[in-house]
């Protein structure tokens, strides 16, 4: 089991798979006077990989942005665990407590090595310098070696993460999030530019990582999504649309509608 240091810890509750994680509940936003999010409720488990879709303009960023703090709503709730309110906390605070964000560009240190990357992102110590010349312990390198096993890149360990291709520094990001031991990870268009190879290698690295965290996928590729899907959000107009099986969600008259125009 995940401990946490911070304060909200006893807010957390147990993080058992099936529990609860993440509750949205009637969460509104408005951008002068358009509702980007429109009494948005979903909830996540602990060890959940939800998948949410929805077209352009459907809310997707901005719930991101709501639960990870970066946009307040004008109504509604957002718990993270059994208690915390997220919406009392601010962004650093809100990523202390164990929710990660991806972002679709990966923003790794170039002329740094694979190794060192996923050092730098270590939770405990995010000076720079120090990082790079303190003696890290066995416990750290350990933590290291089994995130770059998670992520294929044990092997380049010593490269330079210039010289990687595109979804190997998608992958490095992803082990860089893991390196601050997240509970809630959101990733944003994974897939996006990958080969089909590395789109297989993608969908393996979030299916594992899911088993021991929650893993909310937002991703515009269908194919991806039938790929790793178990439950599937949908969202349309700032609201839930359909939520179920991606077979469920295919065979939604409602989604057919608003998808396909039929
Ligand atoms: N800061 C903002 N100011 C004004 N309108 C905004 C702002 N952010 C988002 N919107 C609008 O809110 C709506 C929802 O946008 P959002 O980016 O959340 O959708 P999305 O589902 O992530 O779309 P995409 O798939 O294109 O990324 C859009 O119509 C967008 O134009």
């Amino acid at each position: 089991m995940k401990t946490l240091k911070h304060n909200n810890e006893q807010n957390i509750g147990e993080l058992k798979i099936g529990n609860r994680i993440l509750l949205v509940d009637g969460v509104s936003v408005s951008f002068d006077g358009f509702k980007a999010l429109n009494n948005l409720s979903f909830s996540i488990d602990y060890g959940e990989l939800r998948c949410i879709i929805g077209a352009n303009g459907a809310g997707k960023s901005t719930m991101m942005d709501v639960v990870t703090g970066k946009t307040k709503p004008d109504s509604g709730s957002v718990i993270f665990g059994e208690a915390v309110d997220l919406l009392s906390l601010d962004e650093p605070t809100i990523a202390q407590i164990g929710i990660g964000r991806k972002f679709q560009k990966p923003t790794v240190f170039q002329n740094h090595t694979v190794f060192e990357n996923l050092e730098l992102a270590m939770k405990d110590d995010k000076r720079f310098f120090k990082t790079l010349f303190s003696k890290l312990s066995s416990e750290q390198k350990d933590k290291i070696e089994e995130t770059m096993k998670l992520i294929g890149l044990k092997e380049l360990y010593k490269q330079d993460v210039g010289i990687l291709s595109h979804g190997q520094k998608q992958w490095l990001e992803i082990g860089m999030l893991i390196m601050q031991e997240p509970k809630l990870l959101l990733v944003d268009e994974p897939v996006a530019g990958m080969t089909p190879q590395e789109v297989e290698k993608t969908a393996e690295i979030l299916t594992s990582l899911a088993k021991d965290n929650a893993v909310v996928v937002v991703e515009h590729d269908m194919e991806f999504i039938r790929s790793i899907a178990k439950k599937v959000t949908v969202l349309h107009e700032g609201s839930v649309l359909a939520e179920g099986s991606m077979d469920s969600i295919q065979n939604n008259e409602k989604v057919r509608k608003v998808y396909l125009g039929e």
